[in-house]
């Protein structure tokens, strides 16, 4: 049996990609009829919080995204991100020196195998960085390896779309400045990086990396000429030589290193593909340490996550529900809980999932009725001290730089929050609503011209948190200003009437 307390239960409810900017071009959220979620902002206590950068554990300037932001609400402390790691790791010499890198790479130079670096070619900075692949080639050149594949993968989402030749043309500089790699396949995010389990898009990718098996072209610039439906849904293309022939397969005694910094999209690739080489010598490394099935060693660690919010839920025996879309599932279960991967017995997670094929531009509710029935059922429970809920429309919608839906999914979601909150108060509960990071306060964006191109990707804005207290539950008038995400979880344990767990240095915001 686990208590609830003399302190009155809660909600909390992440809207993924919530963020707060002044009215203007582009702010979807401030065109949205969202009465709910305006209402809320100034009758109970609110403020804004930062959810970007330094403030969460990125480099300064970088733009939020979910994994971290999960993380840091879950842990209550920013987080040093994988990427700043990774970047950590550059800048001391450390990756250069790394033993596992090195090992690998004296192997291929030494046996006149292939390296094979997979990654998604931007500086979005959410999975990837294209100037980790510029080191990743300056260490293999450095190390005497003469033939780098690189299978590029475009992204479309966290850039502008439509700006992946500018990228794949900095890797052809990449090679041209380093000596040594070349393109052997180019394919969009969308099929690389698939998590929904359609594992009909990752296999073409497998396909053209692994076997050169799929759309032919010449170059990339043949490939983007064919490319219609943007960045994101690039065919899987192998590049040939002058005989047609694919330029590259990977064969024994080569390795491949996964370059992402960001685990959850190109886990179902690498999985895949570590699959289907099983039969063959060859080596797979990642950058940073992914959640695959598969034992990919990696060259850098991660930072400890542990002593969240989960943890003291667990050390109170407090029960909590956690409820996603597939698409943010692991963000509210995996992420929250500090990439724990142990269920704890005070925890149930609610998977909502979907027959119907995504189409976020015609479906901007998406499952969200479901999400919130979830979430209801919960808080009808007086043994579930917390429900835990991420509301992924604004962001997911947003992603597809279309300024409309995002509005309808803005305003979708303001009904399904009221029906929440109307929940809440019938249950005697507390609603705590914070964004993850911004994305739809801004769907617009210069392009490498300056002229405004629609932007679907994430911001640096500060992000809303609000307290909407439960019925007759009495609250200070404002919440404390100047906080980040890491202040969500001692908040979440104050309304509990819980200690922070000892890791925490986030301080609670009423
Ligand atoms: O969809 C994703 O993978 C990223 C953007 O690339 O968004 P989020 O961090 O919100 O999951
Ligand atoms: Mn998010
Ligand atoms: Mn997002």
């Amino acid at each position: 049996m686990t208590e609830t307390t003399g302190t009155n239960p809660g909600i909390l409810l992440v809207l993924d990609g919530w963020g707060h900017a002044e009215p203007g071009a582009g702010n979807a959220l401030a065109v949205a009829e969202t009465p709910v979620l305006d209402g809320i902002r100034t009758k109970y206590p609110a403020t804004l919080v930062e959810a970007s950068g330094e403030h969460v554990g990125l480099l300064p300037g970088t733009v939020g995204n979910s994994e971290i932001g999960h993380m840091v609400i879950g842990a209550g402390r920013p987080l040093d991100y994988d990427s700043v790691l990774v970047q950590r790791q550059i800048d001391t010499g450390g990756l250069r020196d790394n033993p596992r890198l090195t090992e690998a790479l004296d192997a291929l130079a030494a046996g006149g195998g292939a390296l094979h670096l997979i990654g998604l070619v931007s500086d979005g900075q959410i999975h990837a960085h294209v100037d980790h692949l510029h080191e990743l080639l300056s260490i293999a050149a450095a190390r005497g390896v003469e033939r780098v594949w690189v299978h590029a993968v475009t992204d479309g989402r966290d850039v502008a779309d439509r700006t992946a030749g500018h990228y794949l043309g900095r890797v052809e500089e990449f090679f041209a400045t380093t000596g040594v790699g070349r393109l052997a396949t180019v394919s969009g995010r969308g099929y690389a990086l698939d998590k929904s389990g359609d594992l009909e898009l990752t296999a073409k990718v497998t396909q053209a990396v692994a076997d050169g098996d799929g759309a032919l072209a010449r170059d990339y610039v043949q490939v983007l000429a064919g490319a219609g439906d943007g960045d994101v849904w690039v065919t899987p293309t192998v590049l040939t030589d002058a005989a047609g022939e694919p330029l590259a397969t990977v064969r024994d005694g080569d390795a491949i290193l996964f370059a992402n910094f960001r685990s959850d999209r190109i886990q179902q690739l690498a999985d895949d593909l570590v699959k289907h080489l099983a039969e063959s010598d060859v080596r797979i490394l990642s950058l940073t340490q992914y959640a695959t099935t598969a034992d990919i060693p990696a060259l850098v660690g991660r930072a400890d996550a542990s002593g969240g919010l989960a943890d003291q839920l667990e050390a109170h025996g407090l029960r909590s529900v956690r409820v996603a879309e597939q698409e943010k599932f692991e963000h509210v279960t995996y992420y929250l809980n500090g990439r724990d991967e142990r269920r704890r017995e005070v925890e149930e997670h609610v998977r909502i999932t979907s027959d119907e094929a995504p189409g976020y531009t015609a479906r901007p509710e998406m499952n969200l009725d479901r999400v919130a029935d979830a979430v209801i059922e919960a808080a009808g429970r007086s043994d579930v001290a917390l429900v835990a809920a991420n509301l992924a429309n604004i962001d997911v919608v947003g992603h597809t730089g279309d300024h409309d839906a995002t509005v309808k999914a803005a305003e979708y979601t303001d009904g399904q929050v009221d029906r929440i909150l109307t929940a809440a108060a019938a249950t005697g509960r507390w609603v705590v609503l914070v964004g993850d990071h911004g994305n739809a306060e801004r769907m617009s964006k210069p392009g490498p011209d300056g002229t405004p191109l629609p932007y679907g990707g994430h911001t640096t804005n500060p992000v809303p948190a609000v307290v909407v207290p439960a019925p007759g539950q009495v609250l200070p008038d404002a919440l404390r200003d100047g906080g980040s995400l890491a202040d969500i979880a001692p908040t979440v344990l104050a309304l509990l009437g819980r200690p922070n767990g000892p890791a925490m240095t986030g301080r609670s915001l009423l």
